[in-house]
C-alpha cells in the first residue's frame, strides 16, 4: 500500500510520532510536510495530500492538525476523498468497513500517541465491508460531482 503523510504545526510531532512507529513496522510512506514544528497553513498541507490520494499516487493519507478537524475539512472539498477523523478505535475501524475511508485525519492535541498508533494499526489493515455500504458510498461519490 502506498501511503502519504502530512501535517501542520499542531500535528507535528504527532505525525512525527507515527513515522517512528511506520517505520518500526516496516511500513513504507512518503510525507508531504510540514517538516518543521514551523507554523503553516493546514488547507494547503491538505490540499497536497488529498490531491495526491485522488489521484492514485497513493493509496491512502494520514493528516494531522491541532483537532484533525480543519484537516479533514479541507481534504474532504478533494472530488474522491473521504476523511475520517478518528480518535477512538471504533471509528478507526468502521471508516474502513462501512465508509471506505481513504484518509485518516487525527489531532496533535487531542490524543497521545499510543492511542494514535493503534487507530493507524487499524486503519492500515481493515478492509471495506463492500455491499449495501458501497452503494452509500457511490452515493458519496455521486455528490461530488
Ligand atoms: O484547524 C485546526 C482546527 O481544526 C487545526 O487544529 C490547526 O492546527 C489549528 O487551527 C492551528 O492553530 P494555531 O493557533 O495557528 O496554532
Amino acid at each position: 500500500m502506498k501511503l502519504v503523510l502530512g501535517a501542520d504545526h499542531g500535528g507535528f510531532d504527532l505525525k512525527e510520532n507515527i513515522k517512528e512507529y511506520l517505520n518500526e513496522q516496516g511500513i513504507e510512506f512518503t510525507d508531504y510536510g510540514t517538516l518543521t514544528g514551523e507554523r503553516c497553513d493546514y488547507p494547503e498541507v491538505a490540499k497536497k495530500v488529498a490531491e495526491a490520494v485522488a489521484d492514485g499516487t497513493f493509496d491512502r493519507g494520514i493528516l494531522f492538525c491541532g483537532t484533525g478537524i480543519g484537516i479533514g475539512i479541507a481534504a474532504n472539498k478533494v472530488h474522491g476523498i473521504r476523511a475520517a477523523l478518528c480518535h477512538d478505535l471504533f471509528s478507526a475501524e468502521y471508516c474502513r468497513r462501512h465508509n471506505d475511508a481513504n484518509i485518516l485525519t487525527m489531532g496533535g492535541r487531542v490524543i497521545g500517541p499510543g492511542v494514535a498508533r493503534e487507530i493507524v494499526r487499524v486503519f492500515l489493515t481493515t478492509g471495506f465491508d463492500g455491499g449495501r455500504h458501497a452503494d452509500r458510498v457511490a452515493m458519496i461519490t455521486e455528490m461530488d460531482k
